[in-house]
């Protein structure tokens, strides 16, 4: 090449970035630029494979596929070498100079403090190729596309800039020559290359020849029989095909033969990478038609909410040939979407019964995304039901138990399985809602996770039998339930206020609180607390409505629940609230002010805190007069 051919590119400001972040910040492991430049190798070489197999190609198709690596000790370079699709000049430019990230800021946040925690989390973030300058003073990409036009050079220091120019000679392909920092000599050494793919690579289904020697065993595992196959091997296909490190939560081989040809082999990671902070996470099952990649991290062949499995599925019945396009409308991949989603949630249901408290494990790490079945998978949601776990009234703190649990020890005569959601079992257990359950006996699922409302409205109904939220205007609970005169103590029996006084007093509050409620009236579920606020009609609970007004979206909707609020007219305060409104009626109605809004606060809505906090120091500074010595 000459020199006036050769032109010098800037980066895109956010590669710098992403090289500034990568060369700074990621020495303690570095081994994994190897795997990832391997991989990458494996993956062209897979694209010029399947491109192969959809039309004839004459340029160089006597080429061998694989992937050659050789070190130079006494200069100092590794190179390594695929005869995959190469790239154009447009292709490298865009693949290595760009990143395919839109490049927020918070992208760059992110990656950078994942860099500090963990090395490995930077394969999750789509940089693989730049960790090459972890250990490259200079690196040079010779490439030539598959199409026979001409190769070209790529060549960077890591810093602001690359050059670009004409390669003439090459063979289809991509040649990585990497010019290694003088703290990574090592990496020229056949013995360390050799360590790295057989920790990393072992499984990339092309050869990979070091210095003159193939070093890898194609294993395409998941079409072998489950008893020929090891723990080891299972682990170490799930290092490979998920990007990991450690060894998985739950692994899933099966295979089918009707009414699909069906061989799939999934793996549960153990952590959740969407609550590290690290967005959305890509599908992590690769679609394989007779170990041919033909969908990579899939998107058709499992619902969205099953992306945090890793794995492969492979089925021969489907043509070799299908475009990305079409694979979505696919009628098979359609099929084998519905047949190996009822086995993924059977597999975790008896998993669950295998082994619950593993599963528990499970629930906490990865029910989120069973939740998010729940709302967005119509097809499959009464399955997933049986997969839910929540706490109870009935379960140890932070032991969670399913609808099948709750439904096995209902009481007689309960046909509504009932739920309140609150900020934490604590705030749910010394709220109104929960009152007349405890009294009664009767179980009631605690939903703190502001989702689980929405998913139970989706469901319905479990079994035949209502799911309710205990802050419903109608509730009903059981009569068989009901506390009989006797088993009541003496001190529990507090008189009531008169039916007729308490009428007048609910009529009068009514009046007070105006359009904000739509009733008061007397309580039959309170026992201690004095008030609480309930739902009238639709669907939507307290909770659904702070989370969609939160979001904005009650405009949208047309929702703003009409509420009642309910008061116990055996509580010391509404008492003394009857005579006040007759002696002071001003400061009866600061407190019923304060009443409503301590129960909006309990239900988790909002009031306006300026008003209250003003309100409650007048009622304090009452409080403190009265009980003031020189009073
Ligand atoms: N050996 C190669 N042959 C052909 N194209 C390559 C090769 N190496 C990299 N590329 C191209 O450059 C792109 C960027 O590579 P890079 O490793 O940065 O990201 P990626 O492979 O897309 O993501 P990740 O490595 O995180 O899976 C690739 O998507 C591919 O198109």
């Amino acid at each position: 090449m000459t020199a006036t051919q050769v032109e010098t590119k800037q980066f895109q400001a956010e590669t710098r970035k992403v090289l500034d972040i990568v060369i700074n910040s990621l020495y303690t492991e570095r081994d994994i630029f190897v795997r990832e430049l391997v991989s990458n190798a494996a993956d062209a070489l897979e694209k010029f494979r399947h491109q192969s197999l959809i039309e004839k190609i004459e340029f160089d198709s006597h080429v061998p596929l694989e992937i050659t690596i050789n070190g130079d000790d006494k200069n100092h370079t590794l190179t390594i070498s695929d005869t995959g699709i190469g790239m154009t000049r447009e292709e490298l430019e865009t693949n290595l100079g760009t990143i395919a990230h839109s490049g927020s800021q918070h992208f760059f946040e992110q990656l950078a403090e994942a860099a500090k925690k963990d090395v490995n989390l930077i394969g999750q973030f789509g940089v693989g190729f730049y960790s090459v300058f972890m250990a490259a003073k200079n690196v040079r990409v010779q490439t030539r596309s598959w199409d026979g036009s001409e190769g070209w050079e790529w060549s960077s220091d890591g810093g602001g800039s690359y050059t670009i120019g004409p390669c003439p000679g090459l063979h289809r392909g991509t040649r990585i020559i990497i010019e290694l920092k003088d703290d990574a000599h090592t990496y020229a050494s056949k013995f360390t290359i050799e360590r790295i793919i057989q920790q990393y690579s072992t499984f990339v289904p092309f050869p990979v020849i070091v210095e003159g020697k193939k070093v890898n065993t194609v294993q395409a595992i998941w079409s072998r029989s489950k008893s020929e196959i090891t723990e080891e091997e299972y682990n170490e296909f799930y290092k490979f095909i998920g990007n990991a490190v450690d060894e998985p939560l739950y692994r899933f081989h099966f295979s089918a033969d009707a009414p699909l040809s069906i061989n799939a082999l999934l793996y549960v990671p153990k952590e959740n990478f969407e609550v590290l902070g690290m967005g959305r996470m890509q599908p992590g099952v690769n679609l394989y038609c007779q170990k041919v990649l033909i969908d990579q991290h899939s998107e058709n062949i499992l619902p969205e909410w099953l992306r945090f499995l890793k794995g492969a599925v492979d089925s021969e019945d489907l043509p070799l040939n299908i475009s990305r396009q079409s694979l979505q409308d696919n009628a098979l991949v359609i099929k084998l979407r519905k047949v190996l989603t009822k086995r993924v949630i059977k597999f975790f249901a008896e998993e669950a019964e295998r082994d619950a408290d593993k599963y528990r494990d499970f629930w906490k790490i990865f029910g989120i995304f069973i939740k998010e079945g729940m709302t967005s998978d119509f097809e499959h949601r009464a399955d997933l039901a049986k997969l839910l776990r929540f706490e109870s009234s009935a379960s140890e703190p932070g032991v969670m138990i399913s609808l099948d649990e709750y439904v096995d020890r209902m009481k007689e005569g309960q046909d509504k399985i009932y739920f309140i959601n609150g900020p934490s079992r604590a705030a749910v257990e010394y709220g109104p809602y929960v009152e007349m359950f405890k009294k009664r006996g009767i179980e009631i699922f605690y939903t703190l996770d502001p989702i689980d409302d929405f998913v139970l409205n989706h469901l319905g109904e479990y079994n035949g039998k209502k799911l309710v939220s205990a802050d419903r205007a109608d509730l009903t609970l059981p009569e068989s339930t009901e506390p009989s005169a006797d088993t009541a103590t003496d001190e529990q029996q507090v008189e009531p206020l008169s039916d007729a006084v308490a009428t007048s007093l609910c009529r009068w509050m009514k009046e007070v609180l105006g359009e904000r409620i739509q009733e008061v009236k007397a309580s039959d579920r309170l026992v201690d607390s004095p008030a609480m606020i309930v739902n009238v009609d639709g669907f939507m609970t307290s909770s659904m409505e702070r989370i969609l007004k939160a979001s904005g979206q009650t405009e949208a909707f047309g929702i703003g629940s009409k509420k009642d609020m309910e008061v116990n007219t055996s509580s010391n305060l509404i008492k003394r609230l009857a005579a006040l409104r007759e002696s002071d009626a001003d400061f009866a109605r600061d407190l019923v002010e304060q009443l409503y809004d301590n129960a909006m606060i309990q239900a988790g809505l909002l009031v306006d805190p300026m008003v209250m906090v003003r309100r409650n120091y007048r009622i304090l500074e009452r409080a403190a007069d009265a009980s003031s010595p020189t009073n």
